[in-house]
Formats: C-alpha cells, structure tokens, sequence
C-alpha cells in the first residue's frame, strides 16, 4: 500500500466560471506512515481548504488525492462518508456536546463501530480520558472543563475509532501557551504510539517543534522545502 496520504496536481477554486477562484494550485504532498506534518502559511493560503479535501470533508475538483488507499477524485459521497470514518478529525472549535458527558461524547465516535455495544463504548471512551490525563473529569460536561481539557476530550476522541489518520485544524489556537502544549505533546504521543500519521494545520509558532516535517503554504502552493546551507568549509 502506499503512503497514508498522496496527493498529486491537486487544484481547488471557490465559485465557478468568471467567478471562479482559485485557492489551491497544483499541491503535490504525502504523508508517510506515522509521520507528524505540519502545516503553516499565511491566512488564506489554502491550509484549511486542504484538509477539509484531504478529510473527504468536499468533493475534489482536478488532480489526485488518495488517502488510506482510497482515490478521492471522482470518489462518489457514500465512499467520502466511510473514509470519514476512519480519520480523526480534531478542530480549533472542540466540537464537543454540550448535554453529553466527556465520556459520552468521546463514546459517541464509536457507535458506527458495529462490534461494540454501549457498556463496550463507554468503557473504552473511559480508557482513552485515562490516556489523555481526564480519568478522575469522566462525568463532566464541556462546560465544567477548562479549554485545555476540552481540547484533551478532543484528542480522545478523535483516536478512540483507532483511525488511520488524524486530521488537525488549529487545535491549540484558543488555548494559553502551557496547554497548547501539552494538548499537541500528548497527541503527538499517542498516535506515534500507535503509528498514526497526523496533519495538522497551525499558525502557532510554539508548538512547531512536534512536528517530523514542516510544509509551508503560499498563495495555494507548496514552498519548496528549504535545504540547510552547507557547513562553510573550516
Ligand atoms: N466556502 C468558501 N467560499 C468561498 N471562498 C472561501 C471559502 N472558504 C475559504 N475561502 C477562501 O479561500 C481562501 C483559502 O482559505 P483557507 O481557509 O483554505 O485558507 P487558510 O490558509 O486555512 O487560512 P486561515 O489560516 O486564515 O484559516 C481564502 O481566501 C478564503 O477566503
């Protein structure tokens, strides 16, 4: 099988005909097995609009983008609806549930699982708060939790499907330095744990040094990856 994400000539515009506007052109990438890409660049340049492809989150336009073996152009919606279900999608927005518990929200991205029942669903969305540091706030709503421990409920959520790839937009933008930290320290740590490739999409500078490769973005594009210089000859 090859890479988890291989994307070739991918072109993408908003509206259509004299309207049209082109936000992706031409973006080659792929993301190896377990292999944390970030991926920055300028407002507007494209990032968000990538992943949401990538997701299967909308329908492709021109080029090829495979992700977990499956071709997404020309892929039809019932087929983008089952590789969603194999992506872990984490948001600048937690999206959590306000009337559901952190154990029941984290439970919820199992119940497409057909071999679990609810007791099964909810004791392993129990053990992945216990891996994300939540054990003792299981019973807690969103609103009782701090951000960090929104965006923790997040990460458990997004690996509790043991998906294939984790697809991160912004995770840590509306968290203070030290828990946009640990929340992208911990998530890095369990998906190499378990080899899951991540992309994730930031503008924080601070939490860069997670990364295995970072991808610039520019105007649609990806900038050429920058060589190192030469050591100067001593
Ligand atoms: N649904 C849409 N309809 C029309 N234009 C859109 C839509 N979504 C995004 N755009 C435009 O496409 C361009 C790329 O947006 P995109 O969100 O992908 O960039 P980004 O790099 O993620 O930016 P940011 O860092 O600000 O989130 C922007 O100019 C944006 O205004």
């Amino acid at each position: 099988m090859g890479a988890p994400v291989e994307i070739r000539g991918l072109s993408y515009a908003y509206g259509s005909g004299d309207l049209a506007r082109p936000v992706l052109r031409e973006v080659g990438l792929a993301v190896g097995p377990g292999e944390i890409v970030l991926l920055t660049g300028p407002s507007g340049s494209g990032k968000t609009t990538l992943l949401t492809l990538i997701g299967a989150l909308r329908a492709m336009q021109a080029g090829s983008c495979r992700v977990l073996g499956q071709e997404l152009a020309g892929a039809k919606e019932a087929q983008r609806v089952l590789l969603r279900r194999r992506i872990g999608f984490i948001f600048q927005q937690h999206n959590l549930l306000g009337f559901l518990t952190a154990r029941q929200n984290v439970a919820m991205a199992l119940e497409l699982d057909p071999g679990t029942d609810e007791a099964g669903r909810l004791a392993r969305a129990g053990r992945m708060l216990e891996a994300v540091g939540l054990g003792d706030r299981t019973e807690s709503k969103p609103a009782q939790l701090s951000g960090g421990q929104r965006q923790r409920v997040a990460v458990a959520r997004a690996l509790a499907g043991d998906p294939g790839l984790i697809l991160a937009d912004e995770p840590t933008a509306a968290l203070d330095r030290q828990s946009g930290g640990e929340v992208v320290r911990l998530l890095r740590e369990l998906a190499k744990q378990r080899g899951v490739p991540i992309l994730l999409v930031t503008h924080d500078p601070r939490i860069l040094d997670i990364a295995d490769r970072i991808v610039a973005m520019e105007d649609g594009r990806i900038l050429p990856t920058e060589k190192a210089e030469p050591a100067p000859a001593a």
